[in-house]
Parts: C-alpha cells; sequence; structure tokens
C-alpha cells in the first residue's frame, strides 16, 4: 500500500501539488487526471524521487519510499535510439547492478534472461536485438513498459505514456501498462489526457485541480460527468 500524507511542492511562486494525501493499493491502476498545470507531473515527480516535496510523507508499506522501489514510463519511453531493444531494457536494471557492469556494458545471464521474458511478456518476442530507432511508437512504448520492469519496482508510474500515439495504439499500450500492474501486483498510477483512454484502463480516478486533490473514487462510483469537469478544471 502507498501513502502520500499532506503532500505539499511549490516552485518560486507557484503552488504544484498541495497537502494531497491519498492511499493507493496494489494490483490498481489509478489515473490522474486534471487540466493542463493542475500538479500531475509535480505529483508523479515527487513520488518517483525526482522532485523534494516541501513538506508530506510518501510511504510504501510504512516504510519510507525508496528510489528503488519506483519505475517511471516516461512520455517517448526516454530510450536510447541506437541502442537495440535488449540492451535499452537492460539498462533499466543497472540501478540493482554493481557499477562495473555499466562500464564495461556486462550484464548477468540472469538479468538478461528476465529481459527476454519481459519482452514476450509485453509482445515483442523476437525483438531483443532490432534498434529502437527503427520502432514504431507503440513498439518505443512497450520497450519503455519492459524497461520500468526490468527495475523490479513495487511502484509503476507513467507520466502521459501514450500522449504521442493514436487512440487504438495508445489504448492497447495502457490495456498492457493495467496488465502487469494487476498481474505483478503493483501500485499504478498513470497521468492521462485523454478521458476515453482513461475510462478504458482506470480502476481508480484521482483528480488534480490546482494542486488540490479533487476526486479520489474507484472508476465504478464515478461518472464520465465528473471526470470532463476535473479535466476541465473543477
Ligand atoms: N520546474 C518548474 N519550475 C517552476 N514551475 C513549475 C515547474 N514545473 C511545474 N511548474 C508549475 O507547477 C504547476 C504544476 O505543473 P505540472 O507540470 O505538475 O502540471 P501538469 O498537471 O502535469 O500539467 P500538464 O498536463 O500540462 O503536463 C504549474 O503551474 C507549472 O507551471
Amino acid at each position: 500500500m502507498l501513502t502520500v500524507t499532506d503532500l505539499k511542492k511549490r516552485y518560486d511562486d507557484a503552488r504544484a501539488v498541495s497537502s494531497v494525501s491519498v492511499t493507493l493499493q496494489p494490483g490498481e491502476l489509478a489515473v490522474l487526471v486534471g487540466r493542463s498545470g493542475a500538479g500531475k507531473t509535480t505529483l508523479l515527480r515527487c513520488l518517483d524521487g525526482l522532485e523534494r516535496p516541501d513538506r508530506g510523507t510518501i510511504t510504501l508499506n510504512e516504510r519510507p519510499l525508496g528510489p528503488t522501489d519506483v519505475a517511471l514510463v516516461f512520455q517517448e519511453g526516454a530510450l536510447l535510439e541506437r541502442k537495440s531493444v535488449l540492451e535499452n531494457v537492460l539498462d533499466g536494471g543497472l540501478g540493482r547492478e554493481p557499477a562495473w557492469r555499466e562500464l564495461v556494458g556486462w550484464h548477468a545471464p540472469t538479468a538478461k534472461r528476465q529481459a527476454i521474458e519481459r519482452l514476450h511478456a509485453v509482445g515483442l518476442g523476437g525483438y531483443a536485438d532490432r534498434r529502437v530507432g527503427d520502432l514504431s511508437g507503440g513498439e518505443k512504448q512497450r520497450v519503455g513498459i519492459a524497461r520500468a520492469l526490468q527495475q523490479e519496482p513495487r511502484v509503476l508510474l507513467a507520466d502521459e505514456p501514450v500522449a504521442s500515439l493514436d487512440p487504438e495504439t495508445g489504448r492497447t499500450v495502457l490495456e498492457l501498462l493495467a496488465e502487469v500492474v494487476r498481474e505483478e501486483s503493483l501500485v499504478g498510477l498513470v497521468s492521462l489526457h485523454q478521458p476515453a483512454l482513461a475510462r478504458a484502463v482506470a480502476d481508480r480516478y484521482l483528480g488534480l485541480d490546482d494542486g488540490r486533490l479533487v476526486l479520489d473514487a474507484s472508476a465504478a462510483d464515478v461518472g464520465q460527468e465528473r471526470i470532463l469537469e476535473v479535466y476541465d478544471g473543477g
């Protein structure tokens, strides 16, 4: 269980996240909604440790959330285009391997086996040796997901992971994210701009407006109108 208590983050004179408290359960995909500037990215960055909150605590099963607990899937995958699919996935696990391995580019055989299994799990079996730069947007995002899973996180975050994809490809990628969250019992939190896609995969909705949490409800209990209201700011 991920527990955020009274989280606050300001940038100079801008209030980005204001007194957010929320509990997220493993095996559930929560979708973060809110208009542009509502604080979604800032909340995700605080959870990933990329930003230091001004106030508040973040715990996983009652212990402070650590950097190795969390993996973040970036909008464009943040992959190295010239490297192979397998190398990109293996890079996801580097945080858990000794630094010299990174320097000489040597990965443990077990890490390679796991990376190949993960590629199969995201529907990219047989893609290991392909150059990432030659893949489609949807395939790159699948590599991004496999790379995040290689970190063996307990918490999987994604900031607008399908923004650059067409709706159908975006939906397939999101369904994959939801599936890994459920199957691996991860805490999943994804920010999305498209209400229709959000509806297709959300177990739960969190809504931000001007940094405040204005919606926290199970997807079954919240109607489309309320979600559209939060997207519009409110
Ligand atoms: N590095 C920064 N320096 C100063 N202000 C920032 C910084 N990052 C975000 N902000 C401000 O904090 C507020 C929240 O921004 P944030 O990016 O978290 O919103 P968002 O909901 O993710 O928006 P979008 O949907 O457009 O990505 C905004 O007012 C933004 O201008």
